[in-house]
């Protein structure tokens, strides 16, 4: 049974998040709601997360002797990782060591870090379909791969490559043809959230369309832990990153319950409580498995508005032991806010404009620092079908305006 504390006294709850951007910032104001005491970490000041967390604390989270003074300095009672880079096998030390749980596992954190955990777990341990793989570590063993000339199937063209650590599409790129190459392998050895030169290239599937299955592992009332499922969240990815989802998207039942053995298998394996995001690609009935979050996913940030708990408070709920409801409550559609520019402190002009489409929502994720490509903030709009959210939301997107000041 859980009890929840006081913050700030000796009774409280403290949960720290090792990662504090818009997807953090979301899931600590969902544990603030139930009183928990909480510690934002994050690589840079004034983080998302830092802004409305009791506490921030600033460190280089892949670097194990940070982290692990950290956390013994702050001993709480859960630590949630919340981005890619972070020294996992010393979070795992400290599970080992009884000094503090992670969220799921300290073992799927480490695991889904890194891209080869998890695609060798998916697709060689529990044998999931997924997009033919290689992993390489030299432009040479890339171009062999490809070719099939390192002696397995060819990789073929067209194909992706990605940093093994990396996210939101850093370091990404499609290769058509032969000249791509070696551009490809230059971008990913410059892109990946942490330095280690070491790619995965994939067949490029051909999907009808892609989903993220939010999945929640939550406590149930006989102390077990049951599998729940949120309606598909279908999604656009432009260079790897995400520019708009929906929910629910429409499939097929044949391929909605593939989805759903694939979700429970994966996150089953991972185990610990919490939500995951676990990322399909669809074509017919047919579904492959891509990678999982063991965590809130951007592309869930449409649940703000179309869940009655968002994934983020499903993630706190699930984390703490308490009770979850997935279900929807309407039809909506998030679309993202890039900076635009390259400025620190920026303005954003057109909010009220953008606040003027029926039904929409705001997130202004508050970075001290934008960039072209960075995610400032995102649009929600619900509706009463999906179709309409989507082009609402792309709209009330389009009408904010980042400017340098
Ligand atoms: N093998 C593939 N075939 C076709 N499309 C792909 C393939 N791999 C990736 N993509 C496209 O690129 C997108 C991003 O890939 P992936 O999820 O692996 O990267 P990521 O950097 O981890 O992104 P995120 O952190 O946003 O989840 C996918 O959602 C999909 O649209
Ligand atoms: N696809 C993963 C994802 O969306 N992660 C979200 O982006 C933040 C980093 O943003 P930044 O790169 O702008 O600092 C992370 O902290 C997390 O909230
Ligand atoms: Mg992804």
């Amino acid at each position: 049974m859980t009890t929840l504390g006081t913050p700030l006294s000796p009774s409280a709850t403290r949960v720290m998040l090792l990662g504090s951007g818009e997807l953090g910032k979301e899931v600590l104001i969902a544990l603030q709601r139930l009183g928990v005491e909480t510690i934002a970490v994050d690589r840079y000041d004034n983080a998302p997360g830092q802004q409305v967390a009791h506490h921030a604390r600033t460190i280089t989270m892949s670097d194990p002797a940070q982290l692990r003074a950290l956390i013994e300095a702050e001993r709480p009672m859960l630590v949630v990782p919340e981005i890619e880079a972070i020294a996992t096998q010393e979070l795992e030390k400290l599970e080992a060591e009884g000094v503090v749980r992670v969220i799921p596992t300290a073992r799927a954190a480490r695991l889904t870090m890194d891209r080869e955990g998890i695609r060798r777990l998916a697709a060689e341990t529990l044998r999931l379909p997924t997009s033919p793989y290689r992993f390489c570590d030299s432009l040479a063993e890339l171009q062999a791969a490809i070719d099939g000339s390192d002696g397995q199937p060819p990789i073929g063209y067209p194909c992706v490559v990605k940093p093994v650590m990396s996210s939101s599409g850093k370091g990404q790129s499609k290769i058509d043809t032969p000249a791509d190459v070696a551009a490809a392998w230059d971008y990913a050895m410059a892109g990946g959230r942490v330095a280690k030169g070491r790619v995965i290239v994939e067949g490029f599937i051909d999907f009808d369309f892609e989903i993220t299955l939010l999945t929640v592992r939550a406590m149930n009332a006989s102390g077990g832990v049951d599998t729940h499922f949120c309606e598909p969240v279908g999604h656009k990815q432009v260079a790897g990153d995400y520019v708009e989802s929906w929910q629910p998207q429409r499939m097929s039942e044949a391929a909605l319950e593939r989805s759903r053995l694939i979700a429970e298998m994966v996150t089953a394996d991972l185990g610990g409580l919490g939500l995951f995001g676990v990322e399909l690609f669809v074509k017919g009935d047919q579904v492959w498995f891509s990678e999982v979050s063991p965590r809130p996913h951007d592309t869930g940030l449409v649940t703000l508005v179309t869940q009655w708990q968002s994934e983020f408070e499903l993630h706190a709920r699930a984390i703490l032991g308490l009770p979850v409801d997935t279900s929807m409550r309407s039809p909506g559609a998030s679309a993202v806010i890039y900076g635009g520019v390259d400025a620190a402190g920026i303005a954003f002009d057109g909010v009220a404009d953008a606040l003027a489409v029926p039904h929409s929502e705001l997130r202004l994720f508050g970075k001290p620092e934008s960039f072209t490509k960075r995610r400032m903030g995102v649009a929600l709009v619900h509706d009463q079908d999906v179709d309409t959210a989507r082009q609402q939301a792309r709209l009330a997107a389009g009408k904010v305006r980042p400017r340098q000041v």
